[in-house]
């Protein structure tokens, strides 16, 4: 009787224990799948790729407790880093562990054919250049794969400090899920910032276009005028064109506006605003800059261009421009709104343009 009520009193703490454990695990999958809803929900709100970079190599570092995080990304063409460069997001020093690869070899070498998640121990042979830092801490390793339409297009690292962590034994559904939605969201934060891109530059000359110009107007206006400091406008227009590209041929033309803008950029402060706002015309905002400076930036870039040379097959060709100033403060009427005054500066420097065409070309106006 009594050995019949310790087998019952055994039977019972097992089942205590098995339940016990299987709480225990209930509450770590509970815990672990908030997490990873918390950085799903943080990937999917990214408004741009050097957004999700950051969520990506801190946020899950922090949130998931790993010792080391990285994202190797196929970039055959640097279009990806360019774009970064863009948007002037400084990624070689403030995200080491983020690397680009131009062909796919060694990204199908870590899958070996098998585009699913990939769990084991830290192999130095194979692993060691995974991380910027060496990785003489991590001991477990879990390689997600990043696809698009079947394709392989990078991977994202997760590294931790205990053997047990990312085991083959693991149980991957979280990972594979995981590296699903990063695949779809790195997919559209790309697309999202080169569109945006497209919209507001020009894509013979690289540099901003009319609408960024035009968006940017009020908003430097508005600044200028809270600041109480001047702002002044430039119209640049190549000369005689038409003849040039009768001449020379269309893509000498094209040549010729790369490397104008080229020029007129390297004579400005980054602060300043150069969009193409035609053809072969140029406009120019320069904040907190009053009209005897914006005069000497004129003539200095109106210099430049001159001075330069265009190779083109076996020419080397010559052109200048014609260059009409205006500043705001005999327009910034404190009853006038932005736009307006936005839309008279632009007036009053396409006016200067045109006497300085009349004026014989090659040569700066004023609007007085
Ligand atoms: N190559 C090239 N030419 C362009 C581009 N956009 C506009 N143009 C040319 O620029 C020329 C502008 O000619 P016009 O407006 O007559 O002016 P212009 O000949 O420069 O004469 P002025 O402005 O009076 O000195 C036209 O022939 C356009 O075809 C472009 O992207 N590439």
């Amino acid at each position: 009787m009594k050995r019949k009520k310790s087998k019952a009193q055994q039977k019972h703490r097992n089942l205590n224990n098995y339940y016990n454990r299987l709480m225990q695990h209930a509450w770590q999958n509970e815990n672990i799948l908030s997490r990873f809803q918390q950085i799903e929900l943080c990937l999917m709100r990214c408004e741009s790729f050097a957004e999700l970079i950051k969520v990506l190599l801190n946020e899950c570092k922090t949130q998931f407790e790993l010792e080391q995080v990285a994202l190797i990304l196929l970039d055959p063409h640097h279009e990806i880093q360019q774009q970064l460069h863009n948007y002037k997001f400084n990624y070689q020093n403030n995200f080491p562990n983020l690397f680009f690869h131009t062909n796919n070899q060694k990204l199908l070498q870590l899958f070996q054919n098998d585009l699913s998640p990939q769990l084991g121990p830290y192999n130095a042979a194979l692993h060691a250049d995974l991380f910027k830092q060496p990785a003489s801490t991590v001991y477990s390793i879990a390689l997600l794969p990043l696809t698009h339409d079947d394709q392989i297009l990078g991977t994202f690292i997760l590294g931790d400090s205990t053997p047990e962590r990312f085991s083959e034994q693991s149980a991957t559904d979280f990972l594979q899920h995981l590296s699903a939605v990063i695949s779809i969201s790195i997919n559209m934060t790309i697309s999202r910032d080169r569109l945006k891109h497209n919209s507001l530059n020009d894509a013979l000359t690289g540099i901003n276009n009319r609408r960024f110009f035009d968006q940017r107007l009020s908003e430097e206006i508005s600044r200028c005028k809270r600041l109480q400091i001047p702002i002044s406008c430039l119209f640049i227009d190549v000369d005689n064109f038409k003849h040039f590209n009768d001449t020379y041929g269309h893509a000498s033309g094209d040549l010729v506006l790369k490397q104008v803008a080229g020029i007129i950029r390297n004579e400005l402060r980054l602060s300043d605003i150069v969009g193409r706002y035609g053809g072969e015309e140029f406009a120019i905002l320069l904040p907190d800059t009053d009209h005897r400076t914006a005069v000497e930036i004129a003539e200095r870039i109106r210099v430049s261009i001159q001075k330069h040379r265009y190779k083109f097959d076996k020419h080397m060709l010559q052109v200048t421009v014609s260059i009409g100033i205006a500043d705001s403060q005999k327009f910034a009427d404190e009853n006038r709104t932005l736009n307006e005054i936005g839309n008279i500066l632009i007036a009053a420097a396409d006016k200067a343009l045109y006497k300085a065409k009349n004026a014989g070309r090659n040569c700066i106006a004023i609007n007085e």
